[in-house]
């Protein structure tokens, strides 16, 4: 046994210092970024805020409105191909900007996935998710797809370990996925005692990569604006969202209605939900992962957008970032306490 004496830390523990800014109004910061990849040749330019591949966040529907804003969507690995032909037959072209295809690691996912390229070859991005990211099966599967698809953007976790990143980068992903444990409907802190608190995998996962020419997305955790925005500043390139996203008229999820309101169920991709829905049920040598909540219903994601990428260009006033790229060189995080006036919350 070996213990790590030196604090991580989580997204409540910190804030970001204000700094002398030349920056006028909000609206003069962008939060475009432009990367170019470690494996894939073509680069990519939108806005890096993006929804799970959870079949109740990334839908075709939640990707058709987060591409207005050039924002993307890791579609969940759940639709069929039939789907899939009717979703993109329909949509415009750019679409394959803004969204990733998502598979797992088994034999049957790889058929999958080699189907969907073929009769889908304008798709560009891969998203090789598994919960725990750290088995030699994962790193040759990532491999085997990297030979397989040369030009294609792969996005491959979850891992939350510099030394982890470095082996996916090398083994063929270009952007790879950071967090165990830290999501809303996640019980695998709970279950099996393992995780990371979030920030700190950022840092040090995007330094990582970053020293490769990689990229990292933060994935999960983030309750609020402030907290994507601290993900940013921790030097995340790209910020998932689950929770943020449930809820919503384009999330997936049973709608309900109890005693005249409105709400959406939301359930982690390990939970008992999930499990009965796409497995058949939970396996006898496993126990769930994951939680099953009820959202109150919150209508069009537009006026989530609105609010989180507001509250992220606030930020960048406050330190004095008039694109979203200088934000981290900009970030000065302190170690708080507390977080909140609490005095109007229940
Ligand atoms: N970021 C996170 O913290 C987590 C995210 N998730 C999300 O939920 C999805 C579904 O998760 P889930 O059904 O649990 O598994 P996955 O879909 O991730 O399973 C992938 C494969 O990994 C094997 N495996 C080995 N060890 C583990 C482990 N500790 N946890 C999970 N799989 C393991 C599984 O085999 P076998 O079943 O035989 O063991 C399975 O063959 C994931 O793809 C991910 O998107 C789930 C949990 C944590
Ligand atoms: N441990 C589990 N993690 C899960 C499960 N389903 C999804 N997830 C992870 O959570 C994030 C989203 O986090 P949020 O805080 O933004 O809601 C998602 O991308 C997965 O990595 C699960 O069942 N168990
Ligand atoms: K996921």
């Amino acid at each position: 046994m070996r213990i790590e004496l030196d604090i991580k830390l989580g997204f409540k523990n910190v804030m970001i210092r204000p700094k002398r800014s030349t920056l006028k109004s909000r609206a003069d910061v962008s939060l475009e970024r432009t990367f170019k990849f470690l494996h894939a040749k073509k680069g990519w330019t939108g806005i890096p805020v993006m929804a799970a591949n959870m079949d109740t966040t990334g839908t075709f529907e939640m990707a058709t409105a987060l591409a207005e804003h050039k924002m993307f969507t890791a579609i969940h690995k759940h639709y069929s191909i039939e789907q899939w032909k009717a979703f993109l037959d329909a949509a415009e072209e750019s679409i394959t900007e803004h969204i990733a295809v998502s598979t797992g690691t088994g034999s049957a996912d790889m058929e999958k996935l080699n189907e969907l390229m073929n009769q889908f070859p304008q798709l560009r991005f891969i998203c090789i998710d598994v919960a725990n990211g750290y088995s030699e099966h994962f790193v040759k599967f990532v491999k085997k797809v990297r030979e397989k698809y040369p030009d294609k953007v792969i996005i491959a976790g979850n891992v939350v370990t510099g030394e982890m990143v470095e082996e996916l980068l090398l083994a063929g992903a270009d952007i790879i996925k950071v967090g165990i444990g830290p999501g809303s409907v996640c019980t695998t802190r709970l279950k099996t005692g393992v995780g990371f608190p979030q920030l700190s995998a950022i840092i040090e996962c995007a330094d990582a990569a970053h020293g490769l020419g990689g990229q990292i997305i933060s994935d999960g955790g983030c309750k609020s604006p402030g907290d994507v925005a601290k993900a940013f500043g921790g030097g995340a390139d790209f910020v998932m969202l689950g929770g943020m996203f449930s809820g919503h008229k384009e999330s997936g999820g049973e709608l309900v209605e109890e005693d005249g309101e409105k709400f959406k169920t939301f359930y982690g991709m390990s939970s008992e939900t999930a499990m009965e829905k796409y497995s058949g049920g939970v396996a006898e040598y496993r126990a769930s992962e994951g939680k099953t909540v009820k959202v109150p219903y919150r209508g069009p994601v537009e006026d989530t957008v609105q609010d989180i990428l507001g509250g992220v260009r606030s930020t960048c006033t406050y330190v004095g970032a008039k694109k979203l790229k200088e934000l981290t060189k900009r970030t000065t995080f302190i170690r708080v306490q507390e977080q909140l006036n609490e005095m109007f919350s229940e």
